[in-house]
């Protein structure tokens, strides 16, 4: 069993990762049954030579190498221009191996094909981009649509940022992070109407940036027993809204509600906050006594919780996006309120800021990553970066980036004003559970994509490790896939970048997200675009507020008709034409199937299948509605 790490806020040394009890071995006689079925290691790729052939009853063999077999695919890997002998390999591999001491960090790009003539082609491209960084970090408006600056490196380091006023309050919100979650975690600061006067769990309610750095964050670093534990709401579904605050039952009443909106106007994050505000008055609780609010200074949101004197307040800043909101108080307060070591993450972030200010590409961890993916992707986006973690508490890494990377690069338009269509999809999940998903078409299908493996050298907390069969772990298992993968990709053809920490700690989780978002910066003026703003999302919420304003239309109309005596049922195109929208038909049409199925609406005629035959009215004539 894990414990918390004690002092949660303490900069000193972390970790979650305490020992856990030895669990038994198995007892010699299943020992040696699960290592039969364990015969055929790594049988889900095609290694069939290696140097250290793992069965139960190893012994070291002479076979031909793993980087130059694959099944004899090695050719593939050659006709693709990849250096292939496995002396030049280990060249390319030292030579361009990066390494942070401190933070126990490296960086693997021998896997990526780029030339030197190309490292140097792009040399006049990366001094640009460390200027248009440092020139962010000086408090540039870096984010010209909005006139914003671009201020998440200021988090951690506060002494960067351009103006006392600004440095101040970064560190003022961070004290009262700091002794906000102690009281919580102390029960100083108490739910009204708990039995046992501390509060147990966390309901955060946001959505994008301002759930996904918390939900990876958790599910990396939360200790199995932590002080309060955390759920999400980061949708409108009302189903899976259910479904939480069902969970939760009668620790309701212990629940830190914590809402996260940095405009404080998300429609998603709204709604969240009324369903459960409801569910608190149908428990017959104050929903303001256990209520937090993350926002901007004058939001609705930040309004909302002062007028209704909720527990209390922390502020989002304007110059901190969404998805690089993790270092403030969005990432922060949850992190603590769950015993994580936030000053150990802050930490991790700010060393790998240094880092990755480094004006030479190959000493600075993030130009490496932009220049690989700007070797894979020509600069364009033409391949997707699948990314791997080998450890399941980073599962959520790729969910975490997939926002960073795609709302960050994906733009219509340069900074020049040219129609560029600019992006680079990120998608994955683990290893080596994707090896029995979709691996098969990584190594063998379309080839579209480069990986990123992201590596953990500990497998477990010291002292806990066994021998599942002999001279081999469950965590060498874990490795091999890792290895195996990477060379069976490699060999047809297949590039990938390797990162690789010592362990999953709240400073390496902290370097990790710096090393991202760094990569990120850099790669947006590479490719010259702002990465700072999404104007896209604008189009779908418009969109969206487009079908609920005519939902309210239809709404109308039919209530109007299901008021009359005897009831008027409609068809769709006379829904259309009293709408004065013909035009919506279509979405007329979907708009009373889903009042339908939700039992709102009536189809007297026909069935939702087939549009033309329906006809409709609704359940219940509103007279109030009739008249307002
Ligand atoms: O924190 P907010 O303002 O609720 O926004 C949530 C998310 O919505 C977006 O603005 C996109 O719609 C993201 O950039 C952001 O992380």
């Amino acid at each position: 069993m894990a414990s918390i790490s004690s002092g949660l806020c303490s900069s000193s040394s972390s970790s979650n990762l305490i020992p856990k009890p030895l669990s038994p071995s198995p007892s010699s006689k299943i020992q040696s049954q699960f290592a039969e079925t364990l015969k055929t290691p790594f049988s889900g790729f095609s290694i069939k030579s290696r140097h250290i052939y793992l069965t139960p009853h190893s012994v070291a063999r002479e076979v031909p190498s793993i980087a130059a077999t694959g099944d004899g695919l090695l050719p593939v890997a050659k006709k693709k221009g990849l250096e292939t002998d496995p002396k030049a390999l280990w060249e390319r591999y030292t030579e361009w191996l990066y390494q942070h001491k401190e933070l126990g960090l490296y960086l693997d790009v021998s896997r990526m094909g780029f030339t030197q003539e190309f490292v140097e082609e792009m040399e006049p491209r990366f001094l640009k981009a460390f200027n248009d960084m440092k020139e962010l970090e000086k408090g540039a408006i870096s984010n010209p649509d909005e006139g914003r600056m671009v201020g998440h490196y200021w988090l951690r380091n506060p002494k960067l940022s351009p103006n006392s006023f600004l440095r101040l309050q970064i560190e003022n919100t961070l004290e009262a992070i700091c002794s906000f979650s102690q009281d919580i975690i102390e029960g100083k600061i108490k739910p009204p109407s708990s039995p046992d006067g501390r509060f147990t769990q966390i309901l955060s309610v946001g959505i994008g940036g301002s759930a996904l750095g918390p939900q990876f964050v958790a599910e990396a670093l939360a200790p199995d027993n932590p002080p309060l534990k955390i759920r999400f709401i980061d949708n409108t579904d009302p189903a899976g809204i259910d479904h939480q605050i069902a969970q939760l039952g009668p620790e309701l009443a212990s629940t830190l509600v914590i809402v996260v909106s940095k405009s404080g106007g998300t429609p998603e994050t709204r709604n969240g906050l009324l369903e459960v505000q409801k569910a608190f008055r149908e428990a017959g609780l104050n929903f303001a006594k256990q209520g937090v609010a993350i926002t901007q200074e004058n939001s609705l949101l930040d309004n909302t919780a002062r007028i209704e004197g909720w527990l209390t307040r922390f502020p989002m800043f304007d110059w901190v996006g969404g998805r690089t909101s993790e270092m403030s108080a969005v990432g922060l307060l949850a992190a603590a309120l769950q015993g994580i070591d936030i000053k150990e993450m802050l930490v991790g972030a700010s060393l790998m800021d240094e880092a990755t200010r480094n004006p030479v590409v190959k000493n600075n961890p993030a130009a490496l990553l932009a220049l690989c993916w700007y070797w894979a992707s020509d600069g364009v986006g033409s391949k997707d970066m699948v990314v791997l973690p080998y450890k399941d508490s980073l599962l959520l890494f790729s969910r975490y980036l997939q926002q960073l990377v795609m709302e960050s690069l994906g733009k219509e338009f340069d900074l020049d004003g040219n129609r560029v269509n600019q992006g680079l999809t990120v998608y994955g999940n683990k290893g080596s559970t994707d090896q029995h998903a979709y691996i098969q078409q990584l190594r063998e299908g379309v080839h579209n994509f480069f990986a990123t493996f992201i590596e953990v050298l500990r497998d477990r907390p010291p002292g806990h490790d066994w021998e599942l069969e002999p001279g081999v772990t469950c965590g060498d298992y874990l490795f091999g896939m890792l290895q195996g993968t990477r060379s069976a990709l490699y060999a047809n053809g297949r590039e990938s970048v390797t990162v690789t920490v010592q362990e999953v700690t709240p400073r390496s989780v902290g370097a990790l997200i710096a090393l991202y978002e760094r990569a990120v910066g850099i790669y947006a003026s590479l490719v010259n675009v702002n990465a700072y703003h999404q104007p896209g999302v604008e189009a779908g919420k418009k969109a969206a507020g487009e079908v609920l304003a005519l939902q309210k239309r239809v709404l109308a109309v039919l209530n109007e008709a299901s008021c009359k005596d005897p009831v008027e049922p409609l068809s769709i195109e006379q829904v259309a034409d009293r709408c004065h929208s013909p035009d919506d038909i279509e979405m007329i049409y979907k708009i009373i199937a889903h009042m339908a199925a939700n039992d709102r609406a009536i189809i007297a005629e026909g069935d939702c299948g087939s549009p033309r035959s329906v006809k409709v009215f609704l359940c219940e004539c509103n007279v109030d509605a009739l008249y307002a």
